[in-house]
């Protein structure tokens, strides 16, 4: 079994891309198959040597690792020869009409009311007629006929499957310039290369009718694929996902701060009949199957994702963040605060309570009751440090002196030593704040 991702490095990933990208990483996993990373980079004029670095660095990024990566480009002169092959049969025609010609008769088609397909007539021009145009300075570009009647598969997504190829203009393969175009350079490339899976997104279930038909063409078995069209992924207000716009790329996530674990978690699940849970790629690998991937469309909730941040952040031991957690930042600290961010970057903050300086909010009304609670505050000695009991032990005895509980209790002091409503426990964060900090911003509060 061998998988492969194909992308055009045209602009950066975006988070649609990388669902196509995990899911055939996560196929190729479950079932002990390999992994193929193909750069589609025959389309010189769009293609940027630049975008192909960052496709990699964006796959890295998820984690994914790829068995063989494959360029297109590197690869014409076997294109060339499949050209050649399709010429001498027969199914490969110049033709010499301009954009100009085209339009207008599927204009006229249209006007007729019928379908605006090419209409073949090319494949009627005599050798003379070949020789006249090119004597003309004209060179040609070559469609490939295609056969008449339907190209059928069983589509581990969408089912039964199936293109009516006599719907569908004959396919430009080659443009006048010499250059192939990417529906032969895949078709090629998945026959040469052993691919066995082909998992794409629903744009390209057209193309999979074609391309089969150029894979019986060259000689190939279609039913040596299996294919997968995954529904196109859409932005929060229904919109196309699309290269140009960088909100949802990899990248953007990346320089916002979240996991990479959680992106993956989420695109291999979003959309299927499995709830996104926080899970490493080999856990997602053990139950994934592309088959409960909804045959409807799904949409991109950064709300969703983040909470999934959350919630794997929570499960993310010191080790694997101390990296990039602020400097001196202990394991004691990321225990107390990894539940309460919904990004990395949040954290920033939470260090600033327990190991730097805060301005807590004015409270109308509460000196009084803050400067019992500073009267109140257990010495932090060598023979009694602070610890978690610190917290239940003041509180207790502050309820008692003040008569005073719940929020009314609590809220005024977490306010006064964090700035914040809510966060992380305050029987963690007090040892780590340490007397001298927590009794300064009670003064500051209460004054
Ligand atoms: N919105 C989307 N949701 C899910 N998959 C997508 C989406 N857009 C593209 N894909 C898939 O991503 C894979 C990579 O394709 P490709 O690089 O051609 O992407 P693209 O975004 O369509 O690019 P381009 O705009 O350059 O055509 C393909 O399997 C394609 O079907």
């Amino acid at each position: 079994m061998k998988l492969r991702f194909a992308p055009s490095p045209t602009g950066l990933l975006h988070v649609g891309n990388a669902r196509q990208a995990i899911a055939n990483a996560l196929h190729a996993r479950r079932y002990g198959g390999r992994f193929m990373l193909r750069i589609d980079d025959t389309d010189a004029e769009r293609s940027r040597e630049e975008y192909a670095a960052g496709i990699e660095q964006d796959l890295r990024w998820l984690g994914l690792e790829w068995d063989e990566l494959v360029r297109q480009s590197d690869r014409i002169a076997r294109y060339e020869a499949a050209a050649e092959t399709l010429k001498q049969s027969g199914r490969l025609y110049p033709c010499f009409e301009s954009e100009d010609e085209l339009r207008a008769k599927r204009e006229m088609r249209l006007r007729q009311n019928r379908p605006p397909i090419y209409d073949r007539a090319m494949l009627k021009l005599t050798p003379e007629q070949r020789a006249q145009a090119e004597a003309n300075g004209k060179r040609p570009y070559w469609r490939f006929r295609l056969s008449d009647g339907h190209a059928a598969w069983t589509d581990l997504v969408q089912g039964p499957s199936q293109v009516k190829l006599t719907a569908i203009s004959d396919p430009v393969l080659i443009r006048a310039d010499g250059t192939v175009l990417y529906t032969l350079a895949s078709v090629v490339d998945d026959l040469e290369l052993g691919i066995t899976h082909v998992l794409r997104g629903e744009d390209h279930v057209t193309n999979t009718g074609v391309q089969l038909d150029i894979v019986q063409a060259l000689g190939g078995r279609a039913d040596r694929f299996t294919f997968a069209h995954l529904p196109l992924l859409l932005d929060e207000a229904g919109g196309k996902l699309s290269k140009r716009f960088e909100g949802l790329s990899l990248r953007a996530l990346r320089q916002d701060g979240l996991e990479p674990a959680a992106v993956v978690s989420y695109l291999a699940r979003l959309g299927s009949s499995e709830d996104p849970q926080p899970l490493s790629f080999a856990e997602l690998a053990e139950t994934y199957d592309v088959r409960h991937v909804s045959k409807s469309p799904a949409r991109f909730d950064m709300r969703q994702l983040l909470a999934l941040n959350r919630r794997t952040m929570h499960l993310t031991p010191f080790e694997a963040v101390r990296d990039r957690l602020p400097e001196g930042a202990t394991e004691a600290f990321w225990l107390a605060v990894r539940g309460n961010v919904d990004m990395l970057v949040e954290l920033r903050h939470w260090w600033d309570v327990v190991g730097g300086a805060i301005v807590p909010p004015v409270q109308d009304g509460e000196s009084a009751f803050l400067l019992q609670a500073l009267e109140l505050l257990p010495p932090d000695t060598a023979e009694a440090p602070w610890s978690e009991a610190t917290w239940p032990n003041w509180t207790a005895a502050l309820r008692e002196a003040s008569g005073r509980k719940g929020k009314a209790l609590f809220l005024p002091l977490r306010l006064a030593l964090t700035g914040e409503e809510q966060g992380p426990e305050l029987r963690d964060l007090l040892p780590l704040m340490g007397h001298e900090r927590v009794a300064g911003r009670l003064r500051l509060a209460a004054s």
